[in-house]
C-alpha cells in the first residue's frame, strides 16, 4: 500500500472509533476485509490510529475537525508534512483538501498542545495532583509507551536474557533502577515470537509494575504464609511474586475465572507454580492479600488512548466505589499479622493515597508505605500502597 492508501484506511478506522466502535476491533475488522494488506501495512495503519487517538485534542485542533481526515490532517501538521502530496485524491488516496481545511492548516492553534490531549473535564484534577509534573506527565502521554520485558530470574540473568536477545537479533536496554526490567528497542512488535519469551526467560510487563512488585518484595522478603492475588486477570502481578518469592504458595483470584486462563501457561512457561482460585472462593487467613484493582487504567492511557475519551466523571466515581468494596473483601482475607497490598495504573489520588487514606480510617488499616510511579521513558503510572491493620 503506497503511504496515501494507509491514511486513507486509517480515517476510515478513525470516524468508526469517533463514532463509538472500539479501536482493535475496527482495527482487525479493516484487515479481514483487506486482506491485500500485508504487516507492514497493518502496523503503520496500527501507528496511525493510535498516534492520531493519544494526540486527539490537539491533532483536532491542528486539523481544524474532529473527523478521520481532519486528525490525520493535525498528524501530519505535528510532523511537519506537507498535507497536498498525500491527499490527491489519486487511486486510494483520500481527497484533495477543501477551502476549509486548506484554511484550517495555517490558522493559528493553543500553545499549550500538551493540555489539549486531556480530556477538558479532568485537567484541573491532573495540574493539582501531578503539580510540577503536570508539563512532562501531558508531554509523555502524546508519545507511544516504551515496551518492557520482565526478566525470570529463576530462568536466566538480566544479563544473559539480554545477550540471548540479542543472539535472536533484538536489542535491548537496561533499566536505570528496576534491576529484572529490560526496554525492547528494537524488534519489540516480535519478541514474543523469540525462543528467549518461549522459553520463560522474558514476559513482557511494564517497569513501572516491576518496581511495585521489587518494593513489595523488599518490605516483605518471605511471608509466612500463602499469597493471594484477589484480582489476578491475566496474572502479570501473580507470576512476577511468583518469581521473586519462588518458596512462597501463590494463589490467584479473580471475578471473572475467564480473565485467568493464560495464568496456567504463562506460569508453566516461567516454570512457576500458580494456583488459581475459582471466582467467590478465595479461601481465607492469607499472609498477604494483593489487590491489583480495577481502575481507570490513567497511568497506562498511552497503550490504551481511546479510554482516556471514553472515561468520564460518573465511570470514575463508580470505580472509585468498587475499588472500595474489593478493599474491604479483601481486607477480611488477611490472616491475623498479615499484610494487605493496594495497587493501581491510575495517575489519579482518588484511586490511589485518597482511596487508601478513606478505607483506612473506616476499616482500621494504616498505610506501611505507599509510591507513585509518573508515566514516561521509564514506565507507566502506578501506585502502591502496603497496609497493616491498626
Ligand atoms: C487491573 S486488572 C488486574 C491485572 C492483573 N493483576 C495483572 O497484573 O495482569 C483488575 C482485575 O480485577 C478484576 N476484578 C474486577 N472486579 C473484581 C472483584 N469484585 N473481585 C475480584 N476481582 C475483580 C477484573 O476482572 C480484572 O481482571
Amino acid at each position: 500500500m503506497t503511504p496515501a492508501a494507509r491514511l486513507s484506511a486509517a480515517i476510515e478506522i478513525l470516524d468508526r472509533v469517533l463514532a463509538g466502535a472500539p479501536a482493535e476491533r475496527e482495527l482487525t475488522n479493516w484487515a479481514r476485509a483487506n486482506r491485500f494488506a500485508g504487516s507492514g501495512d497493518r502496523a503503520a495503519i496500527r501507528d496511525h490510529v493510535y498516534d492520531v487517538l493519544r494526540c486527539r485534542g490537539s491533532f483536532a485542533a491542528l486539523g481544524g475537525a474532529l473527523t478521520g481526515r481532519g486528525l490525520m490532517l493535525g498528524l501530519l501538521r505535528a510532523q511537519g508534512v506537507a498535507p497536498e502530496g498525500l491527499f490527491t485524491g489519486e487511486r486510494f488516496a483520500p481527497a484533495p483538501l477543501s477551502e476549509a481545511e486548506l484554511a484550517a492548516q495555517s490558522a493559528p492553534v493553543s500553545a499549550d498542545l500538551d493540555s489539549a490531549d486531556w480530556p477538558e473535564w479532568m485537567r484541573p484534577c491532573l495540574l493539582a495532583e501531578l503539580g510540577g509534573d503536570y508539563p512532562a506527565v501531558s508531554a509523555a502521554m502524546r508519545a507511544r509507551a516504551p515496551v518492557w520485558l520482565r526478566v525470570n530470574t529463576l530462568r536466566a540473568t538480566r544479563a544473559e536474557a539480554q545477550q540471548n536477545l540479542k543472539a535472536e537479533g533484538f536489542t535491548t536496554r537496561a533499566h536505570a533502577t528496576v534491576a529484572t526490567a529490560l526496554e525492547a528497542t528494537q524488534g519489540a512488535r516480535k519478541i514474543q515470537s523469540s525462543a528467549a519469551y518461549r522459553d520463560g526467560l522474558i514476559e513482557l510487563q511494564d517497569a513501572s509494575s516491576q518496581a511495585a512488585i521489587a518494593a513489595l518484595t523488599e518490605a516483605l522478603p518471605a511471608p509466612q504464609g500463602t499469597v493471594l492475588d484477589y484480582c489476578a486477570g491475566g496474572g502479570g502481578k501473580a507470576l512476577a511474586l511468583a518469581a521473586a518469592w519462588p518458596q512462597a504458595r501463590i494463589l490467584a483470584h479473580d471475578v471473572d475465572a475467564a480473565r485467568m486462563r493464560d495464568i496456567a501457561p504463562r506460569a508453566e512457561r516461567a516454570g512457576l507454580r500458580i494456583e488459581t482460585r475459582a471466582p467467590g472462593r478465595p479461601g481465607g487467613d492469607h499472609a498477604l492479600v494483593v489487590v491489583d484493582a480495577p481502575c481507570s487504567g490513567s497511568g497506562t492511557w498511552r497503550r490504551t488512548p481511546e479510554a482516556k475519551w471514553r472515561l468520564t466523571q460518573e465511570r470514575l466515581d463508580a470505580l472509585v466505589a468498587l475499588q472500595a468494596e474489593i478493599l474491604r473483601k479483601a481486607a477480611a482475607l488477611v490472616a491475623p499479622g498479615g499484610a494487605l497490598a493496594y495497587m493501581t495504573c491510575s495517575l489519579f489520588e482518588v484511586e490511589n493515597r485518597l482511596q487508601i487514606n478513606e478505607f483506612g480510617a473506616s476499616e482500621g488499616w494504616i498505610a506501611r508505605f505507599d509510591q507513585r510511579w509518573l508515566p514516561g521513558p521509564d514506565g507507566d503510572g502506578f501506585y502502591l500502597a502496603l497496609l497493616d491493620r491498626a
